[in-house]
């Protein structure tokens, strides 16, 4: 069983079909009330399995081998959550406890292997397999498990292991961390131009400027970046990054250059008509 999510949410692990195979199991949030017959509809919707079929959950308790010892049928009204918090938690002798899926082919027979669309197994091994494990991740759309809870988890182990930026897909979420990090140096400028051509790097505000400035010369089309935050999260920062690295790659590579110096100067003058104090910032503007 997973930790519980937020109130009374809890996350129940099966195993299902052929992934179940590679000791990969399907995640489904569920509270105490929910049953098992929910949970199965649940997977049935998600997988798209032949819905004329009949399907039940299993509890499977098995040795550290894979040889299952015991395994039961789930009744429809029962409560997979509860019966997990029956699991015993320290286990000595290395005993698992899980869910299995299965296709009920009558009251003494099942299947554990049955169809599945074989492209969803490809997009489940590319979404959970191929995923590091510390679960830290540079793209919350690859989160596993997007709640909430995970979501804000993820983030809070990248800002403090110093990662300030995370994709949401093509979004950038950017988290003020109110110290100078050495990020933004010509050595960065360099490595985030022209990235497509390049390894994955790592989420940076660079990387949004250089993609915003290869589809304007590849469509032939103004771009627009909209950055927003509240009072003081680095809005501003933000702009300033991103003037830098666009400069940089309309320079071709001669940073500093005048034109970003000219765009960046404008900022005082505004300031001194829009400068204000705020809660967050004493610099708002
Ligand atoms: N990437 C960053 N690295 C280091 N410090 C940062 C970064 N982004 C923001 N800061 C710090 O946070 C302060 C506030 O940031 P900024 O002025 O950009 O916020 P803002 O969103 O524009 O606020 P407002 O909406 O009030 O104008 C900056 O003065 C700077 O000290």
């Amino acid at each position: 069983m997973m930790p519980s999510t937020e109130n009374n949410r809890y996350i129940v692990q099966v195993y299902v079909g052929a992934l179940s195979a590679l000791y990969e199991a399907l995640s489904v949030e569920a509270s105490k009330q929910t049953t098992s017959e929910e949970i199965v509809s649940c997977i049935v919707e998600r997988l798209s399995l032949n819905e004329n079929a009949s399907y039940e959950l299993a509890e499977v308790i098995g040795d550290d081998f894979g040889q299952e010892c015991k395994e039961r049928s789930l009744s429809a009204h029962e409560s997979p959550v509860q019966l997990m918090m029956l699991w015993p938690k320290n286990r000595p002798d290395h005993t698992s406890y899980r869910f299995y899926l299965r296709e009920k082919v009558n009251d003494y027979v099942w299947r554990d292997q049955f169809v599945m669309d074989p492209q969803l197994i490809k997009d489940y091994f590319h979404r959970f397999l191929y995923q590091p494990k510390d679960r830290e991740y540079p793209d919350l759309c690859q989160l596993p498990d997007l709640n909430e809870q995970t979501l804000l988890d993820n983030l809070r182990a990248r800002f403090v292991a110093g990662h300030i930026y995370t994709y949401v897909g093509s979004i950038l979420i950017a988290l003020n961390p109110f110290k100078f990090y050495p990020i933004y140096n010509p050595k960065y400028v360099k490595l985030y131009q022209n990235r497509r051509l390049g390894p994955n790097l790592p989420p940076h505000i660079f990387a949004v400027a250089d993609t915003a400035y290869h589809c304007m010369l590849k469509d032939r089309k103004n771009q627009c970046i909209v950055i927003s935050g509240e009072s003081g999260s680095g809005k501003t920062e933000s702009t300033n990054f991103l003037l830098h690295h666009l400069t940089a790659l309309s320079q071709k590579g001669s940073h500093g250059s005048g034109v970003e110096q000219t765009i960046l100067s404008a900022g005082p003058v505004l300031e001194a008509f829009g400068n204000a104090k705020t809660a967050h910032n004493n610099n708002s503007r």
